[in-house]
């Protein structure tokens, strides 16, 4: 559902969250989920759906018909699921997708959180803690990206080789808080965060696919949003070695890796990053949204097939 701004633009309304449980305080002020929140809100999911998945997929802002070929769909509203967070963003359905690509058990998020939204970091990525508990070993987190490397096309395809963590160098941290130790240690490691043996596998199935063209690698990173970047941002991430700029997934991968899930990072390039004053264009949301769907059929192939390949790891 969506409803028009004063501007004439479609947007979601935003929704209520259900009442916030206090557990512990992040040392931000913010009230977190404990443990037994979170198993409790995996065993709600586990009551409404018989699928057992070993592969979450967080579809990207434009991308949630990646959820669309899954078979034995059994579709959960975030609204459903007592303390999750809504979706309040256009492109981003709000809902989790339990069922099959092809024999692989999975489920789908089509609709993340992000922290432009509201949501502290730890909130954004309480999904991927979920999907912990109900078994996942591997995430799998796409998204729409600019492409600041030159060389890089609308449409493109990015497989994530790592990220800078820019939030986090200003002291935000999905992680921030008081540690428990059955999700992970205090102090994770960073340095293999998107899985290797992941990424040589999608660039073989990407030569098969004959997507050698389209397909890149590279470094992402998260701006807490929601504007996109200024020029002078642009060239200094540039200069950094960033090759696309978003505004989620770098959490969700901290958070997925923190109690070892396996991760691989796809980004689809939906727009020029705009390094030059002289450039009439601006980054708008809706070429954001027509890129995914340009480039839907060819990412559902590309998806259901690495999750094949993945599973056999
Ligand atoms: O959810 P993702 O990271 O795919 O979405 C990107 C970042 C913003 O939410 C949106 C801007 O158009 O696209
Ligand atoms: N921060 C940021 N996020 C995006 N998501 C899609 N395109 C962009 C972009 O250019 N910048």
């Amino acid at each position: 559902m969506s409803v028009q701004n004063m501007n004439g633009t479609k947007v979601k309304p935003a929704k209520e969250t259900l009442p916030e449980v206090e557990v512990e305080s992040n040392g931000n002020g913010h009230k977190m989920y404990s443990y037994e929140m979170l198993e409790e809100i995996a065993n709600f999911l586990l009551t409404k759906t018989n699928i057992r998945p070993i592969i979450g997929i967080i579809c990207g802002s434009g991308m949630g018909s990646l959820a669309d070929t899954i078979t034995d769909a059994e579709r959960i509203p975030y609204e459903e699921i007592p303390n999750f967070p809504t979706s309040t963003v256009e492109g981003h359905h709000g809902q989790l997708v339990f069922g099959r690509l092809g024999e692989v058990p999975v489920v789908a998020m089509q609709g993340r959180f992000h922290y432009y939204e509201g949501y502290p970091l730890w909130k954004c990525c309480l999904p991927i803690r979920v999907m912990k508990l109900l078994g996942v070993k591997t995430l799998m987190a796409t998204n729409a990206a600019g492409g600041l490397n030159p060389s890089y096309k609308i449409g493109d395809l990015m497989i994530v080789t790592d990220h800078i963590n820019l939030m986090g160098f200003a002291g935000n941290n999905p992680l921030q808080g008081p540690n428990d130790e059955r999700f992970g240690p205090r102090f994770p490691p960073m340095n293999k965060a998107y899985n290797y043996e992941y990424r040589k596998i999608a660039k073989k199935v990407a030569k098969e696919l004959k997507l050698d063209n389209i397909i890149r690698e590279g470094i992402y990173t998260c701006l807490g949003g929601p504007n996109f970047e200024t020029v002078a941002e642009l060239r200094m991430l540039k200069m950094v070695g960033v090759d696309a700029v978003g505004m989620s997934t770098v959490h969700e991968v901290i958070t997925a890796r923190h109690c070892d899930m396996k991760v691989f990072g796809l980004s689809l390039i939906t727009n020029e990053c705009i390094t030059n004053y002289e450039v009439e264009a601006e980054a708008n949301h809706e070429e954001v949204l027509d890129v995914g769907k340009m480039r839907q059929d060819l990412l559902r192939e590309y998806i259901s097939r690495l999750v094949h390949e993945f599973s056999k790891v």
